[in-house]
Parts: C-alpha cells; structure tokens; sequence
C-alpha cells in the first residue's frame, strides 16, 4: 500500500521563490517509501533534514514513521522554513526548523540523527549560489561545492544506527560518490530514475556495524567504544 504524499501550498512556495517539489524530491520519497520498513526497524528517534525547501520530504518521513520522531530541518533561505513550518501544520505534524548553513550551531545532534536526508543543489554551475534560487540548484563546477562540505561530516552526524538518504545527479560522479565516503558507512544506489535530460539517483549511506568482539558482531547500540 503506498503511503500518502503531503500536503502542501504551491501558492505559497511559488510566492517566496522556495524550490517546488519536483522529480528529484519525489524520487528521494519513493526511496524512503521503499526502505520504509527497514528504516522503521532502526527504531529512529531522530530525523533531520538539510536543505529542506518546501517540507515536503520530511513531513513524508515523519507520517511514514507514525509521528514517533523528532523531525528537525534546516535551509539558508529563511523563506524554506517558513514554508516547511506551513506544509508540517498542513499535515498536522511538528517540524523543528533552523536557518543555517548545512548544520552548522547544530552540534548538539552529533551521533544522534538516526536518518539523515539532503537533496542538495547538485547542478553544475560556473558561479557559487548567490541568490535563494541559485541555492536550490547551483552547485558549483562539479554539481558538488554544497555537498563535498556536508559529506565528511556525515559519520560523526549520524547514530549508530543511522542512515543517510542522497540526491545526486549523473553528472556529480557517482561512481566516486560511492567510493570517497568514510570507511564508517557502506553506500549504495538506492533507486534511479531518467527525468528529462536529468540521470538522477538516490544514494544511500548506512553506518557499519562496529565488529570489536565475538559477543558484540550484531547489536552496535551495546557495543562499548
Ligand atoms: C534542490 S532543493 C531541495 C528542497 C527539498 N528538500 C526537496 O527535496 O524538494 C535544495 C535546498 O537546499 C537549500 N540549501 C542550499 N544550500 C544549503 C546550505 N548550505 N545549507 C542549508 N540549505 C541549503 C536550498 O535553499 C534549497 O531549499
């Protein structure tokens, strides 16, 4: 049984310059939808979402999830929060909005994001973003300045148990995008999709087990360090 999109004003998003649910969001939704009882079997806590836009994504993850989760989201247009705050009232679920640059102020959530989400501006670009529209998809020479910043970052980010959800494109270099991660996560393509002259692909990046001795291969969250 598929599970149900939000709800959300295009009036609004279209009035504020915030990006519009498009093929890519839908796409990072059907992947959730997908793996939705695996990440229900993490028993996550915590979800956040950088770059969060119209708010679609992560009141589609907070339903799928029953409620039962503290949803934070973050963007560095103002205007994307006031409109994800307007899409979770909407659907009648909380979201916790921050304005800021990827996480940044945000430290206390490190090792506690249980499933971490970002379609980032992943296209590629001459110019640095400078405008709010510019940031929904400039992404630099290589389609990557935003996300080169976040990448690193996302092992001490997310729990033991965590899980983080990807937006790339063909040409950001996927092959390298599945290889130059921390050797703390395994990653895969999760799902792609042709959309117009857009390869798009959904990447997956899940915190390995902590292997340290013969009673502990299986349970991370009792692992000692
Ligand atoms: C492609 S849109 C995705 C919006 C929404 N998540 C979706 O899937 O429909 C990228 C979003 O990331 C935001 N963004 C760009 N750079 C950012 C940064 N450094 N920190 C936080 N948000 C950023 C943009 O403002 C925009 O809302």
């Amino acid at each position: 049984m598929s599970l149900p999109t939000p709800q959300y004003r295009l009036q609004a998003i279209r009035a504020h310059d915030v990006y519009e649910p498009a093929e890519d969001t839908f796409l990072l939704i059907d992947a959730i939808e997908k793996d939705i009882k695996e990440i229900r079997s993490r028993e996550p806590q915590l979800v956040l979402e950088i770059g969060c836009g119209s708010g679609v994504v992560s009141t589609f993850v907070n339903q799928a999830l029953g409620g039962n989760v503290t949803s934070m989201a973050t963007d560095l247009n103002p205007h994307a929060l006031d409109v994800t705050l307007e899409t979770a009232k909407l659907n009648d679920i909380k979201i916790d909005v921050v304005r800021t640059d990827l996480f940044a102020g945000l430290e206390n959530l490190v090792g506690k994001v249980d499933v971490l989400l970002f379609n980032p501006p992943y296209v590629p670009t001459e110019e640095e973003p400078s405008t709010n529209i510019e940031l929904t998809y400039a992404g630099g020479r290589t389609g990557r300045s935003t996300l080169d910043r976040l990448l690193p970052r996302v092992p001490e980010l997310l729990s033991p148990r965590g899980v983080f959800y990807l937006v790339a494109l063909h040409s950001n270099d996927i092959p390298s995008l599945l290889k130059e991660h921390s050797d703390r996560m395994t990653a895969s393509v999760s799902m792609e999709r042709r959309c117009g002259i857009e390869h798009l692909y959904i990447l997956k990046f899940v915190m390995k087990e902590k292997k340290l001795n013969n009673d502990c291969i299986t349970a991370p969250l009792a692992c000692p360090e």
